[in-house]
C-alpha cells in the first residue's frame, strides 16, 4: 500500500503526544505536518514540548525537529488526513475548516459529536456509521470530494459501548444501564487537576461527563437509515442510562462499574455473557468488502492498530486494574471482569479502558484505518 501523509492538530497535547508515538511508527499513515497554537507555531517539536512530554518513551527522532505550524489548512495542504487532538475551546471551527479544505479530520474533540452528519465512531462498535460520509459531503456548498469530519467518543463512554454492543449484538436491546466511573487524572489533560485537588481525595464530579456518557451510548449503538442519511441514535428501543462520575488519584485508565438490565426476559445466564463478551468480533468490515473473512494476519495488514480481540476478559477476582491492565494490547482493547448477577438489574462487571488509547488517540487511528479500507479516503 503506497503511503498516506497526515498531520496531527494540537500536536503537544497529551492526546496529540499519543497520535505522534502512534503515528511515528505507522506502516502506512507518513506523519507530514504538526500543528498547535499560536504560541507554539515556529518552534521544533521537540522545543515546544521540552517541558510537557509526558510519555515513557522518547520523542521520536523522525519528530523532533518538525516545525510546528497555526492550525490553518493552507499549512497542511499535503495531507490528506488530520488527526485532532485539539483543545475543545478551539477545535469546532478549526476542524470545519479543514473539512472545507477537502481535508479528512479525525477528531477527539467533542464539538462535533452531536452534528446528525458527523458519525460518533468508536471503531470497535460502529464503524457501519462510516456510511453517512457522502451525505455529510453533500452538505457542504459546493460538495465535498474529499473532505469529512469523523469523531472519537468521550473516553468513558468508549470503554462501556465495547461490551454493551456484545451483548446488544447476541442478545437484542439493552433496557438500563447503571455506570459508576473512576476516572484517570491524564483525563483532564495537562496539567489539568490541581495535585492539591486530587491527592489522598476522590472528586465526585466531571464537568459534562455524565451527559455525554448518557447520549453518546444512544448514538453509538443506535442504527442508522438505510438510506444513509441520519441516524436513529436508538429512537425506537431508548437505553436508559444513569452515570456517575468520580475523579481519582489514578494517572491512566478509566475503570468503572456497570449494571445491565435487558429487554429479554429471562436474561441470558452468566455463562452465556462471558461467551458474547469472547466471542465479540467488531464490524470492522462489510461482509460485501473482499477481506471480510481475512485472517487476522491478513486484516492486521489493514487494520493494523486494532486489537487482536476487542474485550479481554479477565477472570481473577481482583481485576482489571488501571496500574495492571492498562498496556494490555498496547491499550486498544478494553477489559472486562467480575461479570456476575445483578441483584437489582440482570449482570453487573467492571470495565477498563485505556482513556488516552482506545478512549482517544488509538480510536481515531484506528477509525482512519478502516475509512480507508472501506474507501472513503
Ligand atoms: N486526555 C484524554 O484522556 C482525552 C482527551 N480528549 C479530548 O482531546 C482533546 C485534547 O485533549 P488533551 O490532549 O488532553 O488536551 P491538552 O490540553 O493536553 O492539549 C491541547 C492541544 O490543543 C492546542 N491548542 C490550544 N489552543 C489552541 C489554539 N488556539 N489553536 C490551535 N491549537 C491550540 C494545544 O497547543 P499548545 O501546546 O500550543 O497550547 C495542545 O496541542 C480535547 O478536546 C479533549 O477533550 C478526548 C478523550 C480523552
Ligand atoms: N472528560 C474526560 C476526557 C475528555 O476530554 O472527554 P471528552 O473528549 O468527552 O471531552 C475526562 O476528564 O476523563
Amino acid at each position: 500500500m503506497s503511503s498516506i501523509s497526515v498531520g496531527v492538530l494540537g500536536a503537544t497535547g497529551l492526546v496529540g503526544q499519543s497520535f505522534i508515538l502512534l503515528l511515528s511508527s505507522h506502516p502506512f499513515f507518513r506523519l507530514t505536518t504538526l500543528g498547535a497554537s499560536p504560541a507554539s507555531a515556529g518552534l521544533a517539536y521537540s522545543k515546544a514540548v521540552e517541558n510537557k512530554w509526558k510519555q515513557s518513551t522518547c520523542i521520536p527522532s523522525s519528530v523532533q525537529a518538525i516545525k510546528l505550524h497555526e492550525c490553518k489548512p493552507e499549512h497542511f495542504s499535503s495531507c490528506q488526513i488530520v488527526f485532532s487532538g485539539l483543545d475543545a475551546d478551539v477545535a469546532g471551527d478549526i476542524e470545519s475548516a479543514f473539512r472545507a479544505a477537502n481535508i479528512a479530520v479525525f477528531s477527539n474533540a467533542k464539538n462535533h459529536r452531536r452534528d446528525p452528519s458527523v458519525p460518533l465512531l468508536v471503531p470497535l462498535v460502529n464503524p457501519h456509521h462510516l456510511s453517512i460520509l457522502p451525505h455529510q459531503r453533500s452538505l457542504h456548498t459546493p460538495p465535498l470530494q474529499k473532505g469529512f469530519i469523523v469523531t472519537n467518543a468521550n473516553c468513558s463512554t468508549t470503554a462501556l459501548v465495547v461490551p454493551l454492543s456484545a451483548l446488544q449484538s447476541r442478545f437484542g436491546p439493552i433496557d438500563q444501564v447503571i455506570v459508576t466511573t473512576m476516572q484517570a487524572i491524564s483525563g483532564a489533560g495537562y496539567p489539568g487537576v490541581s495535585a492539591i485537588d486530587i491527592l489522598d481525595n476522590v472528586v465526585p464530579y466531571i464537568s459534562g461527563e455524565e451527559e455525554k456518557m448518557e447520549w453518546e451510548t444512544l448514538k453509538i449503538l443506535g442504527g442508522i437509515a438505510e438510506d444513509g442519511k441520519s441516524f436513529d441514535n436508538h429512537s425506537a428501543h431508548p437505553i436508559k442510562v444513569s452515570a456517575s462520575c468520580n475523579r481519582v488519584p489514578v494517572h491512566t485508565g478509566h475503570i468503572m462499574t456497570a449494571s445491565v438490565k435487558f429487554a429479554k426476559h429471562p436474561p441470558p445466564s452468566i455463562d452465556e455473557v462471558l461467551k458474547a463478551f469472547d466471542e465479540y468480533v467488531p464490524p470492522y468490515l462489510p461482509q460485501s468488502h473482499p477481506s471480510f473473512n481475512a485472517s487476522a494476519s491478513d486484516l492486521s495488514k489493514i487494520i493494523p492498530t486494532a486489537p487482536p480481540k476487542a474485550i479481554h476478559i479477565h477472570t481473577t477476582p481482583n481485576r482489571p486494574q488501571p496500574l495492571l491492565d492498562r498496556h494490555l494490547d498496547k491499550g486498544a482493547s478494553v477489559s472486562v471482569g467480575r461479570v456476575r448477577e445483578c441483584g437489582v438489574l440482570d449482570v453487573k462487571f467492571v470495565v477498563l479502558g485505556n482513556n488516552v488509547a482506545i478512549g482517544a488517540a488509538t480510536s481515531s487511528v484506528i477509525n482512519a484505518e478502516i475509512a480507508l479500507a472501506r474507501g472513503y479516503i
